[in-house]
């Protein structure tokens, strides 16, 4: 499922990715992808690379079993995942989908089993029933732990130590209310990591804003595998971001993934789209202010390299170029480029004098100035030197 390449540079890891675009992230509250939707996102899904679709969850309905079935049949190169609890009717429902794999969520804490009436012996029991049936089911078996982060190490140990033993071939830790931090799941992959040679995924949420942070940390933990959603969209504040994590691995050095980062921003675009959440404004990697810029200092700099002032091209993740705003912070270098770009050019001094003006309309307007506000203060100021 993931591999680790000895190389003279040292450890090159091939991380497992699963998106879950299609069932956690169509969890988000009051979000619902059309039947058209799923597929458009099951196929630009497969085209950036991820290993595995968490294609939905059969139990919901039967327009939902519908749909997966249907992707299914696209035939992806990529493996798909129905989602099912621990219960033998949503294992059944989901192996009417045709998918290759199913993953097989359980409760992982005392708080989770109290709320379902259970104890932790009820865990194994039905690890035995479930995974035998399961394993006739399916090629390929996960088995989750909601609310693992949450849950004791000794819990986790023996949980993970019975779905082995039961025939799991994969073992999810969920940080079901992303209360993880990069410290924690350092420490939770090297306990869990000396238990069982089982491969680990980790299931991050945004809580406290350090999803993508503990999901890239777990890849570096012993965790063989990873859940992202396309913008993070998910439960409450969300997973980790599918597109951040792409580029935190290609930009780290020690991981090799297929991601195939320059389709990030279709695939982003889509998704927001479709679920109706719009992309922010600052959203790392794909947002708008990513790759725009005001500071004077920054624009002079990137006017002569484009990497001086930013950690990537916007080519690399399918962006246009970088956009510069002109207001307050802006210093002459980028005032000559706007006039430069419409054929106009400009010196140093009149510049000096435009930008006079320019600072004190956007400190006026409270924010940076259109091309045509900046072409009429210079036409102003034309006429007063003519
Ligand atoms: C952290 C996560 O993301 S978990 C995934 C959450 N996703 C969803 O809930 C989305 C889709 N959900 C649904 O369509 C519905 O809730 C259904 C079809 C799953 C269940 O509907 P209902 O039968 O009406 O149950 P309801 O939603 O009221 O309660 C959840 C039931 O699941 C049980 N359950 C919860 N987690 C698990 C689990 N891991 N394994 C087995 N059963 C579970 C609860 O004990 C409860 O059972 P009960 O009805 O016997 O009390
Ligand atoms: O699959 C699981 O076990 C975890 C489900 C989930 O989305 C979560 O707990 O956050």
């Amino acid at each position: 499922m993931s591999a680790k390449t000895e190389t003279r540079a040292g450890m090159i890891r091939k991380p497992w990715i699963i998106d879950t675009t299609l069932r956690d992230g169509e969890q988000a509250p009051g979000v619902v992808f059309s039947p058209r939707e799923k597929k458009r996102i099951a196929q630009l899904l497969a085209e950036t690379g991820v290993d595995e679709i968490e294609v939905g969850y059969p139990a919901i309905s039967q327009a939902e079993r519908d749909v997966i079935r249907e992707i299914a049949a696209m035939n992806l190169p990529v493996r798909l995942t129905a989602w099912a609890r621990a219960s033998m009717a949503d294992i059944e429902l989901a192996a009417s989908c045709g998918t290759e794999a199913v993953h097989i969520s359980f409760p992982a804490s005392q708080l989770y089993l109290e709320l379902m009436h259970k104890e932790e012996g009820w865990i194994q029991e039905q690890l035995d029933t479930l995974l035998s049936k399961a394993r006739e089911l399916f090629d390929f078996v996960s088995v989750g732990g909601q609310d693992a982060t949450r849950s004791s190490i000794d819990f986790l140990r023996r949980f993970m130590l019975d779905a082995e033993a039961a025939g799991a071939e994969r073992f999810r830790i969920a940080d079901t209310v992303g209360i993880a931090t990069p410290v924690s799941v350092m420490n939770l992959g090297a306990a869990l990591r000396e238990c069982s040679p089982l491969p680990l995924e980790f299931h991050a949420h945004n809580d406290l804003g350090m999803a993508t942070a503990n999901a890239f940390t777990a890849l570096n933990a012993g965790f063989e595998a990873v859940s992202v959603s396309v913008t993070g969209l998910g439960e409450r504040a969300g997973n980790a971001a599918l597109e951040e994590l792409a580029m935190a691995l290609a930009m780290s050095g020690g991981f090799e993934s297929r991601l195939d980062t320059t389709t990030l921003s279709r695939l982003c675009d889509a998704v927001a789209s479709a679920s109706g959440r719009a992309i922010q404004e600052q959203k790392p990697v794909v947002g708008r202010s990513a790759f725009q810029h005001e500071s004077g200092i920054h624009c002079a700099a990137l006017l002569q390299d484009p990497l001086s002032y930013q950690p990537f091209l916007p080519s690399q993740v399918g962006r246009n170029d970088f956009e510069m705003v002109i207001g307050k912070h802006s210093g002459t270098a980028a005032v000559i480029a706007h006039f430069n770009r419409r054929g106009v050019s400009v010196s140093k001094e009149e510049a000096r004098e435009l930008l006079d003006t320019i600072r004190s309309h956007s400190d006026r307007l409270k924010r940076a100035l259109r091309a045509e506000e900046i072409d009429a203060i210079r036409e102003r100021n034309s006429v007063k030197h003519a």
